[in-house]
Parts: structure tokens; sequence; C-alpha cells
């Protein structure tokens, strides 16, 4: 990194990626779990992009080619679908990877693990996802609870560095804090408000926004990526605000994400370099 990366340097970035997603409204092709499915494309929807919900392997070689990014989440994995993934994380455009619950099975691991071989640009995952698939064995881990994580975000730092030099992807753990590595660099992000945590399939969601921003501007997926957690996170703030529980939130962060300006961007992000 030449220039200093001020907050007011992420600022003006993250309104330039959102500012490129509108324009360019990129095509994004999810796999992904049947939960997530209407929350993933109406974020995409809002924010600017174009989402595509296909997943039939016959599709593929035809579909896949054309769009701008991928977004393969595990979540609701079964045996048909994972040639598909497979198919579509090859098919040579930049992808970004969901290990939803990777340590729920040893089937589920495996297929990550081949995932993760197919060099995704970005791996983002909760906390406990994220310390799973660094240590990339242990699916009876004592302290696995299903698709919610059971630890902090800063727990799992280590873990996504070394998550990250051996990928080679960029990884980021969600979190109070979402914490974003490419194996050297360390950004935070630190928008949100807890309530997202009760909506399901937030953290699909936004992992979905951030393969829109890769597609947008494949050019830095640390920047994509760390910008997407806090654009997502301030919508979810300014949703707060009209929120009376998660039902409404899911609601007004919608809203938010699809009505958000310079200004409030450019003011409200909150990323910064961890030293
Ligand atoms: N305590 C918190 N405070 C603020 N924001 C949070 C908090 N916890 C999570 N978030 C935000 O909520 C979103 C989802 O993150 P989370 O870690 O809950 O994902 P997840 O466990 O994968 O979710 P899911 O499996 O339901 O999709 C992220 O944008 C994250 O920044
Ligand atoms: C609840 C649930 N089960 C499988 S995927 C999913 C959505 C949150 O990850
Ligand atoms: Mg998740």
């Amino acid at each position: 990194m030449d220039e200093e990366r001020t907050e007011a340097w992420w600022g003006r970035r993250a309104w330039a990626l959102l500012s490129a997603v509108r324009e360019r409204a990129p095509l994004v092709q999810c796999i992904t779990n049947l939960v997530s499915m209407d929350i993933a494309a109406n974020a995409l929807t809002a924010a600017g992009a174009s989402p595509a919900m296909l997943h039939c392997l016959r599709e593929i070689p035809d579909f896949t080619p054309r769009c701008d990014a991928v977004y393969i989440n595990v979540g609701t994995l079964s045996e048909d679908w994972l040639p598909s993934m497979r198919a579509a994380a090859s098919a040579g455009r930049p992808w970004v990877l969901d290990p939803v619950a990777v340590a729920a099975s040893g089937f589920r691991m495996e297929a990550c693990l081949q995932l993760l071989a197919l060099r995704p640009a970005v791996v983002r995952g909760n906390a406990s996802e994220i310390l799973a698939l660094a240590s990339s064995s242990d699916s009876s881990s004592s302290s696995f609870k299903g698709v919610d994580s059971s630890h902090d975000s800063g727990e799992a730092l280590q873990a996504s560095k070394a998550l990250a030099r051996s990928s080679g992807a960029v990884v980021a753990v969600s979190g109070a804090v979402d914490f974003i590595t490419d194996g050297e660099q360390v950004v935070s992000a630190s928008n949100g408000v807890a309530l997202m945590q009760k909506i399901t399939a937030t953290g699909c969601a936004v992992t979905a926004l951030i393969a829109a921003f890769v597609g947008a501007d494949p050019s830095d997926a640390l920047a994509a990526t760390a910008c997407a957690l806090a654009i997502f996170g301030l919508a979810g703030e300014i949703g707060m605000e009209s929120a009376k529980g998660p039902a409404s939130l899911r609601m007004h962060l919608i809203d938010a994400l699809y009505g958000l300006d310079e200004q409030t961007v450019t003011s409200g992000v909150k990323i910064a370099l961890v030293l």
C-alpha cells in the first residue's frame, strides 16, 4: 500500500465502490443456501447489483462465464449441489466462499476444503467457521453449535491470517468488529448493530454483497471486502433507527442500503488498519 489509508480514504473508497456497483450492476451468480436466497438477492438488488440464483450443473458452462462474480455458500449443502459449486468455482470468474457451519460434518468440511483449493478471491465466515476451517480437521469440536458463532471475531484473527496465507484468499471474520486480511495486512470494519445476529442469513447476505463489490472492482479484493462489510453494517445502523425488532430491522436495513448517499457513506464507514 503506497498511499496512507486513513479513515477518510476508506470512506471515499467505500463510496467509490458502492457507486461502481450501482453503475455497473455486476451480475452475481449465487449458489447459496435455501434460507438465505431471499435476503441475499434483495440485499444485492438494493445495493445495485444483479443477482441470479442459478445452481443447475447443466446451466453453468453457458451462464457462469458471463457473470462478474460468483458466490458459493454451503449452508444447505447437498450431494447434488456440490458438483455445481465446483463447476461454478472453476469457471474463471472471481468468486467468494461462505463456509456456513463448516464443522457440522466431515462431508461439509471436505467440500469446503475442496472448494478452497479452487482459489476463492474471498472467504467470509463467522469466528467459529474461520477457526474450524483454519484448523481444517476437527469436525467434532465441542464448542460447535451450528450456523451461529460461539466465538468473538478477535479470537479468529490469527486463524484468519493463517488461512489467508495457506489459501491465497482474502479472509474476513465477521462479528461486532469484522476483520479482513490478506495474510499480511489486517483491516477492521466496525459498523453494524448486535441485532443483525438475530436476523437469519445476514452473514450470507453480506457475503453476497462482498461478491458484488469484488465483481464491480476485482483489482483489490481486500478493499472490496472491507467496504462491503462496512456498508452493510452502516445500513444496519441506519435501519436500527426505525426498527422494532429483527423482522423490521431486516426491512429497514435493505431500505437503508438502497438509500445510502455519498455524505452518509463517506462519514459513516468505520474502517481502519489494524497494527
Ligand atoms: N455484535 C455485533 N455488532 C455489530 N454488528 C454485528 C455483530 N454481530 C454481527 N454483526 C454483523 O452482522 C453481519 C453478519 O455477521 P455474523 O457474524 O452474524 O454472520 P453469520 O454468523 O455468518 O450469520 P448467518 O449464518 O446468519 O448468515 C455482519 O455484517 C457483521 O458485521
Ligand atoms: C439457519 C441456516 N441453516 C442452514 S444455512 C442457514 C442460514 C444461516 O446461515
Ligand atoms: Mg454464516
